[in-house]
């Protein structure tokens, strides 16, 4: 949002590039000294202060069909999400949507099991109206009492489906690949706020929480009421550090809104994920990165599946301005400390209605 973008920047992963990466260079103390790494910082700065938004892609050059140009280039070593399993992932969620409405219920979500499980279409709220997606919501695991009274809502274990069988395997195993390219990503953002390495983890980040969600948009044809809404995902950002977007390859539904208003969309890139930024980083940046307004409508006749995983601060952090952020932005501390769970539960509350 913070400023007139048309589209939407690109990070690449490629084989054979000889521009060392940031991340096979992840766990370098001294990633900042590489040459290779410094210019992927470089882009990644850019790209969050003026989209919020950019894609990272596994694909090799050869086959990505796009302006090099607007790249940020990171090679593929160490990227670590093969693309067979990103397919693989939607292709599940596809055949769990396409499910009878009996079967799907069966893992319902609800207040008693801590907001986890199915969603059916227009259960989930965004901002008072009805969102035409269904979805399973997933979070990481909290026990009872973990971190007092404030995360009780959340409490209890994810609500997975039985079919297709291998469901909850895959989608484990792709959360901590996600959560281990996140957390990569993540250093790189440290470094281009001007901060060390490791100035997200520790009591910010280094013990992240996560938030996953598994979603399907009703194409127009699909029979759903349309009159109410055709919004698929009404406009919001999202609450915490950084969000890995796996969507469809052949259906263009996700929108981001440029400073003058504008919805650009996130055409997809077979590939790749989109990511965005959420609310905690824009506090943690004071401002000098934005969380992005976006939404999803699907016009297309096709059923939409988007995959959605977020990186969030560690559950009870007090996340405020970095200091050094706060110098490079005026020297006005511009938001006060806000508690991660707190935030995410009360957004949490009104997402549904009972
Ligand atoms: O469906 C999408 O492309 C994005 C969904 C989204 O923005 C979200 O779940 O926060
Ligand atoms: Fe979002």
């Amino acid at each position: 949002m913070a400023t007139d973008f048309k589209s939407i920047p690109l990070i690449v992963a490629f084989h054979g590039a000889d521009i060392s990466p940031l991340l096979a260079n992840w766990d370098d103390p001294n990633m900042a000294e590489d040459k290779g790494v410094a210019e992927v910082v470089r882009q990644l700065d850019q790209a969050c202060r003026e989209a919020g938004f950019f894609y990272v892609i596994s694909l090799t050059i050869s086959s990505a069909s796009f302006s090099i140009r607007q790249c940020i280039v990171i090679k593929q070593k160490g990227h670590g999400i093969p693309d067979s399993l990103v397919k693989e992932v939607r292709s599940v969620t596809r055949k769990f949507f396409d499910l009878p409405y009996e079967e799907k219920t069966k893992i319902k979500l609800s207040a008693a099991t801590g907001y986890r499980g199915y969603q059916r279409v227009g259960e989930n709220i965004t901002k008072g109206i009805p969102d035409m997606h269904e979805a399973i919501d997933c979070y990481r695991e909290v026990k009872q009492g973990m971190y007092g009274a404030f995360s009780n809502p959340l409490e209890g274990c994810n609500e997975w489906p039985t079919n297709p069988p291998n469901f909850r395997h895959l989608m484990e195993v792709y959360i901590s690949l996600c959560t281990d390219l996140s957390r990569k990503i993540m250093r790189g953002i440290a470094l281009a706020l001007g901060g060390s390495v490791d100035e997200l983890e520790g009591k910010r980040a280094g013990d992240p929480f996560w938030v996953f969600r598994i979603i399907g948009y009703p194409g127009v044809s699909c029979g759903h009421d349309m009159a109410n809404s055709d919004i698929g995902c009404g406009a919001h950002t999202d609450y915490g550090l950084l969000t890995l977007v796996n969507q469809d390859d052949d259906i263009t539904a996700l929108q981001v809104r440029n400073l003058s208003g504008e919805w650009i969309s996130a055409v997809p890139i077979p590939g790749t994920f989109v990511c965005n930024i959420g609310d905690m980083l824009k506090i943690l940046s004071n401002g000098l990165y934005e969380s992005t307004l976006h939404r999803v409508i699907n016009k297309s006749p096709k059923y939409r599946v988007c995959v959605a995983y977020f990186y969030e601060p560690n559950f009870n952090a007090a996340i405020e301005p970095l200091d050094v952020c706060i110098e490079n932005s005026g020297g006005t501390k511009k938001f006060e400390a806000a508690v991660y769970g707190k935030h995410l539960v009360s957004k949490i509350l009104t997402n549904f209605v009972d």
